[in-house]
């Protein structure tokens, strides 16, 4: 990356601050693209979902590996729940989507809560393992609450075989549910349901490529903090099978986490290991000589993140991410650009900056697949709630059951995150994948922009200018007049 006519900015920057000119490219169509990121953490596309509580859980984890990113389960998650996830994640089918799943004599009211779990818009009905029917919300409209579901269900079904899904391919697929005109098909193997595809999905799979593991399954990493037996709840955790480890804490260069990367590293020298925060070089250097593979960058730009305001302590993400990066590279490691995206362009300028992926909290807290349950907030709009990893919700969650009540009561005087966040689902993009559809289209588009056929191309060929603040607000979309 190269910042324009020369120019060395003196004040450190953050994404708002900066913006990419384009350049002369020969990549003629965005589709030619390539997102993979070259980390060894086998994605293919650079998008990470954040260890939060509120957002990465086992539908989020499958959800976006189906599509190529990876979720990271948070540490305050007790290790045997982390292993039922990081199982279920790898029994899903990589095309194939999980549906929501009701019988025949659930009520209404069950149906309306389940249906806010997925994107499909819509729960297959079984009985004895056979989809009888489908039943969406516009069904459930205007009856009582405890009506039974096959008393509203549609049972005019067109189900796929995923033997013939195979045989027959994508396109096919997709054009045998145009004609059927549906949206949602229930997928069944000798008879038994096997999951749901809608026609979004089937598109989705043909521009998506997931990201698996060398058996062919889902991937999905896992967080451990730095305090207690490291070592033996990573051996717990790779025993589970996770694919990715994230040694995780709000200050990543300091000797606890040196000697938490020491005993990752005795247990396994070669799962990619991901260790932060950090916002400088001497950060990146110390946490790589003690085994550290990818950085986590970023202090005090989340969303739910007070730190800054608590202790002045951060760093504008662009700078932090523009140097922590250099100085990876130079020793042949990576990082990732952790908190504060909020926009594709966010996630572009990460990239252009250096970092091989970004990772994506509250954003992703707005959406069906986020762990939280759907609230209406009176005006028919939705949301759910986030937290953040250091405010007084997850901390007492964390210590519940550790220590001595003392111990606690003095841990609860460090808060630096909010509890009561609120994200609303966009009525555009209400699905997790909604949002990676318009992240990557924005970035695909970016790289063309840029002249880049790959990510490592994209950083290389990146031309980027300082902006003024009415810089960045004439980029903004006016919907009405002034
Ligand atoms: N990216 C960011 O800007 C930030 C992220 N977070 C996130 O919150 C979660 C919880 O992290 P964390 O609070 O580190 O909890 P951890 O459970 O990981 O514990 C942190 C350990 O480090 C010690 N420590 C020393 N200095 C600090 C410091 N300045 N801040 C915090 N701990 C310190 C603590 O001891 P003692 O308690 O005795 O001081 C404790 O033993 C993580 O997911 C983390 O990523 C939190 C803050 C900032
Ligand atoms: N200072 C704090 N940082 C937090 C807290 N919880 C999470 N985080 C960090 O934010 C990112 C995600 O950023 P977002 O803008 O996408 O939400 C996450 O990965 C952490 O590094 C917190 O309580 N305090
Ligand atoms: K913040």
């Amino acid at each position: 990356m190269r910042f324009l006519d020369g120019q060395q900015p003196t004040t450190d920057l953050t994404y708002g601050d900066v913006f990419m000119v384009p350049s002369r490219s020969d990549v003629t169509s965005r589709f030619d693209v390539d997102l993979s990121s070259d980390d060894g953490t086998g994605t293919t596309i650079p998008v990470v979902v954040a260890n939060m509580t509120a957002v990465a859980g086992r539908r989020m984890s499958e959800t976006v590996a189906r599509r190529g990113g990876i979720a990271i389960i948070p540490q305050d998650i007790p290790v045997d729940v982390v292993a039922d996830v990081v199982a279920d994640v790898k029994s899903k089918d990589p095309v194939i989507e999980t549906a929501v799943v009701v019988a025949p004599s659930d009520t209404v009211s069950t149906v309306l809560t389940l249906l806010g779990k997925r994107a499909h818009g819509a729960a297959v009905v079984v009985a004895d393992g056979k989809p009888v029917g489908v039943v969406t919300e516009s069904d459930c409209a205007a009856v009582d609450r405890f009506a039974q579901v096959h008393q509203v269900m549609s049972e005019d079904l067109v189900a796929l075989d995923a033997a013939q899904l195979e045989a027959d391919g994508l396109e096919a697929t997709f054009e045998q549910m145009h004609a059927a005109k549906i949206h949602l098909a229930p997928v069944v193997r000798d008879g038994l349901l096997a999951g749901v595809l809608t026609r979004k999905g089937v598109v989705r799979s043909s521009v998506y490529r997931p990201a698996l593991d060398a058996a062919g399954r889902l991937r999905v990493g896992a967080a451990v903090g730095i305090n207690g037996d490291v070592a033996a709840k990573t051996r717990e955790l790779l025993d589970a099978g996770v694919d990715v480890l994230v040694v995780d804490t709000a200050h990543g260069h300091q000797g606890k986490m040196l000697q938490a990367l020491e005993a990752v590293r005795s247990v396994d020298p070669q799962v990619p290991v991901v260790a932060g925060n950090v916002v400088t070089a001497a950060g990146v250097r110390d946490l790589v000589a003690a085994g550290a593979d990818i950085l986590k960058v970023g202090v005090g730009p989340g969303a739910m993140c007070t730190t800054r305001m608590q202790t002045a302590v951060g760093r504008p993400q662009f700078s932090a991410v523009l140097e922590c990066a250099a100085a990876a590279r130079e020793l042949g490691k990576h990082v990732w650009a952790d908190g504060g995206v909020r926009h594709p362009r966010d996630v572009a300028l990460a990239l252009a900056a250096g970092a091989s992926q970004v990772m994506v909290g509250s954003w992703f807290a707005g959406t069906y697949e986020s762990p939280g349950d759907l609230h209406d907030d009176g005006t028919g709009r939705l949301y759910k709630d986030s937290f953040g990893m250091a405010s007084a919700r997850a901390v007492a969650a964390r210590t519940a059951g550790a220590g001595s009540a003392f111990g606690r009561a003095r841990k609860a005087l460090y808060e630096e995150g909010i509890s009561t966040g609120k994200m609303y689902l966009d009525p555009l993009r209400p699905g997790v994948e909604d949002l990676l559809d318009e992240i990557t289209s924005g970035l695909r588009s970016s790289c063309t922009y840029a002249g880049a056929r790959t990510l490592g191309e994209f950083h290389d060929r990146a031309l980027v200018g300082v902006q003024s603040a009415a810089g960045y607000a004439e980029g903004m979309p006016v919907a009405t007049s002034w």
